[in-house]
């Protein structure tokens, strides 16, 4: 007998939408009304038909055989659409295929021009769109639109390169020259306890080149920003950011996840609270953690790791304050994962109601810090409405952190097939069920006993979810699952063909959730299954199989990815998991270094075929710097030593770095 279970009866009910987790029985004098509704048109028609049996002309109707109106297919009919009157699912509250559009500042909207401009006069080559939009005016945006308006233009309206550059010069500061460089306050060249398992000498001077990165990547907000914020896209912060790097000059959502567990391995614990402080104001003025600290990111998030973020520095720190501060903004955060345009529900196969979460970006129009891009893609569409709609999946895209890749496009060459909104992720939703378990506890140790419990409900419900909407035991593996086509608008109910059954490294991230590496069987599954999967190659986990020339594809390998599936595998009590663990990490330092020694850098991604070189693909050059590589490293570094075990020479097994492996 299916039940109603609302678990939100609870004081932290308004930081949460109630969860329906399974179906709601339709009212039984509705149901005894179908039934005799159905039964009396049965016999009613079924007598009648008699009548005409005796007629000859009826002497061949069969009141069996599918004729339209025979009365036995009557009573099929009567019994399916009951069937499906009870089997219904709740309508599911993120019914619109239009949504929310934030709004967009003049300063975005005449930048968005200046980089169309920027494209028609200096050409593609070497052009990056967001440089455009990182720029800060030096007087107001009236004046400056002035003056570009009066920028001599030939007859189709092309400005030369010399104007053009003269212009940039005279009326803005340099793209991230609002942020100013700053040393972190507690960084020391060698912390005192830093990486105490790294003994051997060539890795640990390494280890400590990549902490002494902290330093280049260290920014304050200008107070220039802060005085006249209308001149700049970048948003004032308080407290200094740690940029990734390169082109990426402002603070990123997901990317702090990893800086922080590399600034922990560093002892910047000031640092790394100070960079949760910062998205915490993001999330008391937007609602949300922004994709980055700029205004064009505004209408989207990125993959939410705040509450893991608190969760780790708590753990090294115990500051109970800190947690305590961190709470509000928790909730806050998991109100918006859970909010209408985000929250989907999925009729499961036992007749469970299940609530997951999507990607789902408040905007339908070009990405502003990619305009030229996305215009151009869009471009081969006919009719606005197509327009919006991709522009809409582009922007859901960069919510997922993972743009671009085969993984939300219908078909894998065609980028305007994307279908991001109608996916619901492995991934995002392991990391809600982490925010979920994350809140629980952080609840407890500062003395919230009621939402403590109702977030271990949410976490369980979130767990039955995933189990029931992702998990295939014929592959071990967790499956995005694609609503059909067209029932966006409608409940889903739950079909195993709706898993895509394409393998992406994001099919082991559950992995990374406790309730998940702590079960021995079912780490033995996935193990078997990651091994088999061909994501793992000579130097780390590929993000999929497929070579689609987006970056988020084969045989790009990205640091979060191996992070996450190897701290997974290296947590739980199998012996054969954490032997894994350990032969990944190691494969991922050695191309890590290799790659440093070869280019004086740290990469954003790297190519898991060849050991030392860097990533490619996508829609911007490779970038260097690089916040969340650089803490991985740290972080594997940190947990055991990982290259350092000593073998049966009493050499460490990175003494001599190569790609032999
Ligand atoms: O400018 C294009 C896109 O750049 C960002 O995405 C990529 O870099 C981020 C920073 O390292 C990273 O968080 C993300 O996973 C990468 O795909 C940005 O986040 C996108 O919104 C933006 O459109």
């Amino acid at each position: 007998m299916t039940q109603l279970i609302e678990t939100s009866k609870i004081k932290a009910s308004n930081s949460t939408q109630p969860r329906l987790q399974c179906r709601s029985p339709p009212p039984l004098l509705l149901l005894l009304l179908l039934q005799s509704f159905f039964l009396i048109s049965y016999l009613y028609i079924y007598t009648d038909y008699y009548v005409f049996f005796n007629h000859p002309k009826m002497a061949n109707f069969n009141p069996i055989i599918p004729h339209p109106f025979s009365p036995f297919f009557i009573f099929i009919l009567s019994l399916i659409f009951t069937s499906i009157t009870m089997s219904t699912p709740t309508p599911s509250p993120t019914c619109s295929n239009s949504g929310p559009v934030v709004r967009k500042t003049p300063l975005i909207t005449f930048l968005e021009i200046l980089q169309q401009t920027a494209l028609n006069t200096l050409g593609p080559k070497n052009f990056d769109p967001k440089l455009y939009v990182d720029l800060s005016l030096k007087s107001d945006l009236s004046i400056t639109q002035n003056a570009f308006d009066n920028l001599p233009r030939t007859p189709n309206g092309s400005v030369s390169v010399t104007d053009f550059n003269g212009f940039i010069q005279s009326y803005f500061n340099g793209a991230g020259e609002d942020l100013v460089y700053t040393e972190p306050v507690d960084f020391v060249p060698e912390p005192e306890g830093f990486l105490p398992e790294v003994v051997n000498r060539e890795v640990r001077a390494w280890a400590l080149e990549v902490h002494s990165l902290w330093k280049n990547l260290s920014r304050k907000v200008s107070d220039r920003v802060l005085d006249r914020p209308e001149f700049h896209t970048l948003l004032p912060l308080a407290k200094p950011v740690m940029i990734p790097g390169s082109r990426f000059r402002e603070v990123y959502y997901w990317d702090s996840y990893w800086v922080i567990r590399g600034l922990l391995a560093s002892k910047m614990y000031e640092t790394a609270k100070g960079i949760v402080t910062n998205l915490i104001s993001l999330i008391d003025e937007f609602g949300h953690v922004l994709n980055g600290a700029r205004a064009y990111y505004t209408n989207r998030s990125q993959p939410p790791l705040l509450s893991a973020m608190v969760y780790d520095i708590y753990n090294r720190t115990g500051d109970i304050d800190f947690a305590r501060k961190s709470l509000p903004a928790l909730l806050k955060e998991h109100k918006f994962w859970n909010s209408e345009i985000h929250s989907v529900i999925i009729h499961d196969a036992e007749g469970c109601n299940r609530t997951v979460s999507r990607y789902y970006a408040m905007w339908n129009k070009p990405r502003p810090e990619s305009s030229t891009i996305d215009i151009e893609t869009a471009s081969k569409l006919m009719n606005d409405s197509a327009k919006q709609h991709l522009y809409r999946e582009l922007a859901s895209t960069a919510e997922s952190g993972w743009d671009f890749s085969t993984r939300w496009m219908r078909n894998g060459s065609d980028l305007t097939t994307l279908a991001t909104t109608s996916i619901i992720p492995v991934d995002l939703n392991a990391f809600i069920l982490k925010m979920e378990l994350d809140i629980a506890f952080l609840a407890n140790v500062t003395g919230d006993c009621t939402i403590s419990v109702h977030f271990q409900e949410a976490a369980q419900a979130r767990k039955q979810a995933m189990n029931s909407v992702f998990w295939n035991a014929e592959m071990g593996q967790w499956l995005d699952y694609w609503l059909s086509n067209g029932t966006t608008c409608k409940g889903h109910t739950w079909e195993a063909s709706n898993q895509n059954r394409n393998i992406f490294a994001s099919n082991f991230v559950p992995l990374w959730i406790e309730l998940f590496n702590s079960d021995c069987t079912l780490v033995g599954q996935v193990m078997q299954s990651l091994r088999r999967s061909g994501l793992i190659r000579a130097v780390g986990i590929a993000t999929s199989l497929t070579n689609s020339g987006q970056q988020w594809d084969f045989p790009n390998g990205w640091a979060p990815l191996q992070h996450m599936i190897v701290e997974g595998l290296a947590r739980s009590r199998s012996k054969e998991a954490r032997s894994m663990a350990e032969d990944i990490a190691v494969r991922w330092i050695r191309t890590n270094y290799v790659a440093y020694k070869k280019s004086g850098a740290m990469h954003e991604k790297y190519d898991v075929e060849k050991c030392g070189e860097f990533g490619g693909g996508g829609e911007y050059i490779p970038q260097t710097g690089f916040g969340w590589s650089n803490g991985v490293v740290l972080a594997f570094l940190e947990d055991r030593g990982h290259c350092c075990e000593v073998d049966q020479n009493q050499l460490c097994r990175l003494q001599e770095i190569r790609c032999n492996a």
